[in-house]
């Protein structure tokens, strides 16, 4: 259509942070394509649960205006803040949020549009393998079931954005590539405007044409995530020895590792995303033990 604009998200959004350093402003212009997918990364509490929470119209801003399809979703200035069931926002929490009571087919039922069969909530939960456990309650699933489930609710919805709060963390790396494959070819198939919060660079290169990285509350880089990412990675953030034991190692699919490790000595320094660090195996006793 001549003069249709494809922005599908502007977004000019304030908010102080209460953070466990005091308070933070969260500062945010931000402007997202029609069926683009974005990539949110930066370190722990900077705000990336809380913008997404905003759009969702689940936290209140300050200050500042959300417009969407040319339409405000919220303008501080005019009082206007539409409901979430208002917003046709789908979100897949941290905490998943699921209904308790309900089964897992029940579940996506309930999200679903008027006038969606019994058939096509099936269908959403194949295709992110839970159709056996259709009869279950969340509460029988484990952490990784309930993380499909919640992304099959959002998606039964048919969102026109669809805000992903990390939604793989839970999975492991065959489920984590297969959910992977399933989001890029729904997205190939009915591209849909996604905001997807990371820490796993990997990931945000695989389904992202676009990243974007938070610090302190502000967008610090915008652009191609495989750009973004060798620059964080070449970046001097602050490197420093680990000293304690590595708890899991999680292999990824670019060929790095995933180390969760206890008793770390960082001396004065916070890890970031994108740290430089050295692990130091311990010199071996003369019996051979280490
Ligand atoms: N409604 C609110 N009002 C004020 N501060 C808030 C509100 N909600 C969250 N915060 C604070 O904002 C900070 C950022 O939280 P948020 O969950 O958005 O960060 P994050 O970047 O998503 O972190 P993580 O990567 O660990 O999930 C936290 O310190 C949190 O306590």
């Amino acid at each position: 259509m001549p003069g249709a604009t494809t922005t599908l998200l502007d977004l000019h959004l304030r908010k102080t942070l209460n953070c466990a350093t005091g308070p933070v402003l969260l500062d945010i212009d931000l402007k997202i394509e029609r069926g683009e997918t974005v990539a949110i990364l930066g370190p722990s509490g900077t705000g990336k649960t809380t913008l997404l929470r905003m759009i969702a119209g689940l936290t209140a801003p300050d200050d500042g205006r959300i417009t969407a399809f040319g339409k405000d979703w919220f303008d501080k200035t005019q009082g206007v803040s539409r409901p979430p069931r208002d917003r046709r926002a789908g979100m897949v929490f941290q905490d998943y949020a699921l209904f308790p009571n309900m089964s897992a087919l029940g579940n996506v039922c309930f999200a679903q549009r008027r006038g969606r069969s019994r058939s096509h909530a099936l269908a959403l939960l194949e295709r992110v393998g839970l159709q056996a456990l259709a009869g279950q309650r969340p509460g029988q699933l484990s952490g990784g079931q309930q993380q499909r489930l919640a992304l099959a609710r959002a998606l039964a919805a048919e969102p026109d954005v669809l805000l992903l709060d990390e939604p793989l963390s839970a999975l492991d790396n065959r489920m984590r590539a297969e959910l992977q494959d399933a989001l890029l070819s729904m997205q190939q198939s009915h591209p849909t405007t996604t905001l997807l919060v990371t820490h796993d660079p990997a990931e945000a290169r695989r389904l992202a044409k676009r990243a974007i990285v938070l610090e302190h509350g502000r967008i610090v880089a915008d652009g191609n995530p495989e750009t973004i990412v060798s620059a964080q990675l070449r970046s001097p953030a602050p490197s420093c020895d680990v000293e304690g034991f590595i708890l899991r190692a999680t292999p990824q699919q670019d060929g790095s590792a995933i180390y969760h490790i206890i008793g770390t000595r960082q001396p004065g320094k916070a890890l970031l995303p994108g740290s430089r660090v050295t692990l130091h195996a311990p010199p071996a006793t003369p019996d051979g033990l280490s």
